[in-house]
């Protein structure tokens, strides 16, 4: 397993909530909590911005993570994220933060501790561009946007 630096920014990370982890082998996200001092509201509508109490250095140009909702939370609550899927950059070191976003019609409460999104580690190509008057053809050529019909 990638061994990524991460630093503990809420002391309560390692004591009263534990460091996000993958919650079977076969996970692919890790949940990241909202460490929070107060319970707090997300009125229907409203987007707030959430500390996670950590911050990770990916290092590696060749890695991203990303940040997701969980799909409890969303399907059931309408609670997904503010900037629909976070980025963090591998030379990101600051703290790691969730855009909470409530679309849904009810107000929704989250404690400290909560379990907000979840962290997806993913691989990265940095490419260069290199500029052609004309692309080698293909079959698709310039057709998109559903110009191959429904069915
Ligand atoms: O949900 C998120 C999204 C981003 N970030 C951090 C990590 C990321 O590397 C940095 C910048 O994110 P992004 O590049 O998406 O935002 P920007 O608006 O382009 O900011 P910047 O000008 O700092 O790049 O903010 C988070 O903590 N949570
Ligand atoms: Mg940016």
């Amino acid at each position: 397993m990638k061994k990524i630096d991460v630093k503990i920014l809420d002391s309560r990370i390692g004591t009263e909530f534990p460091l996000p982890a993958y919650a079977t082998a076969g996970s692919a996200g890790l949940d990241l909590r909202a460490l929070v001092n107060e319970t707090f509201e997300i009125q229907p509508g409203e987007t707030k911005l959430i500390p996670t109490g950590l911050s990770v250095y990916i290092a590696d140009p060749q890695l991203a993570a990303v940040i997701l909702p969980r799909s409890g939370l969303g399907h059931k609550h309408g609670i997904v994220l503010g900037n629909l899927v976070g980025l963090i950059d591998s030379d990101y070191q600051g703290p790691l933060m969730v855009s909470m976003w409530n679309r849904g019609s009810e107000p929704f409460k989250v404690e400290a501790g909560d379990r907000i999104a979840q962290l997806v580690f993913v691989p990265v190509v940095q490419a260069e561009f290199n500029i052609v008057e004309e692309f080698e053809q293909t079959d698709r050529g310039e057709g998109g946007f559903g110009h191959s019909g429904k069915k």
